[in-house]
């Protein structure tokens, strides 16, 4: 993670999937330690706002990472710079140690690389990249465990610290949280906030509204592809068009 991150701004972000408009005119800020929730039905165009910051699907429109304009940028390059992203179908390689399936994410060359240096000079580098993304979301000790037997709540950490290694301006986090239970969902959410108080905004899309309300500092509200919502946590609880269109009915908030 870098000491000073840059925020995420995106402008008037429009993608068309033939005749669907996936996203439109989705102009979305999330400032460096800020955690900022997007969220919205199915289909309502939230992966797909990942992908097109990400570079993983095209849009029009401007994508920012701090004061460089960066939606011109292949999907690697803005990796790079610091946009880290976890997928929704993110599982760990079981058969690898999480230093394994760490590395594989945050090295070029991924598996095939790691069997031909592990005992070379980057080995030392790997080590501190594995040591910094596991200490980040606090499982400093399970480098060596195979990935297979790490909790549920472990593995989806690792999924993150795996999209911390190296250069983490701001952390995307597609539905992290899924299939987690309510404990679990919580020490996930303490993880979630510690990330962002060292330095990355972090833009987090998930349907566990405990989670998303009880940790964002923001959210987003997305319809059919368009923004009907975006304030505090606490007012999305009761607005009537998010009520409408997402929760069903109003949510007490989180310390009634
Ligand atoms: N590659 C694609 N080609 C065509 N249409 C797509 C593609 N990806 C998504 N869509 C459509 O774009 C819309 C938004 O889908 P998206 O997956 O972004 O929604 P979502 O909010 O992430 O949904 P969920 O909560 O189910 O993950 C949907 O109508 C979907 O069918």
């Amino acid at each position: 993670m870098s000491e000073h991150s840059a925020g995420l701004r995106t402008e008037q972000l429009t993608v068309r999937y033939g005749g669907v408009v996936a996203n439109s005119d989705i102009s979305l800020t999330v400032e460096p330690g800020q955690v900022v929730g997007l969220i919205g039905p199915n289909g309502a165009g939230k992966t797909t706002f990942v992908d097109a910051v990400t570079g993983f699907t095209s849009c029009t429109g401007e994508v920012w990472l701090g004061d460089r304009r960066i939606d011109g940028l292949a999907p690697h390059r803005r990796r790079e710079i610091g946009l880290t992203r976890t997928w929704q179908s993110g599982e760990l390689f079981g058969n690898l140690t999480v230093a394994e399936n760490i590395l594989v994410a945050a090295r070029p060359g991924g598996v095939a690389a790691l069997g031909r240096d592990v005992f070379g000079r980057r080995a030392s580098r790997d080590d501190r990249v594995v040591e910094r993304a596991l200490a980040a979301v606090g499982l400093a000790d399970v480098g060596r465990t195979l990935a297979r037997d790490l909790t549920l709540g472990q593995q989806k950490l690792v999924g993150v610290a795996r999209a911390l290694a190296g250069t983490c301006e701001l952390l995307l986090l597609d539905e992290p949280a899924a299939g987690l239970d309510s404990h679990e969902s919580l020490e996930f959410a303490s993880r979630v906030r510690a990330i962002a108080e060292q330095g990355p905004g972090i833009l987090l899309i998930d349907h566990d509204m405990s989670l998303v309300l009880g940790v964002c500092d923001v959210v987003y509200v997305l319809e059919f592809g368009r923004l009907i919502f975006s304030g505090p946590p606490d007012a999305a609880r009761t607005d009537p068009a998010v009520v409408a269109a997402y929760l069903g009915v109003p949510m007490e908030t989180a310390d009634a």
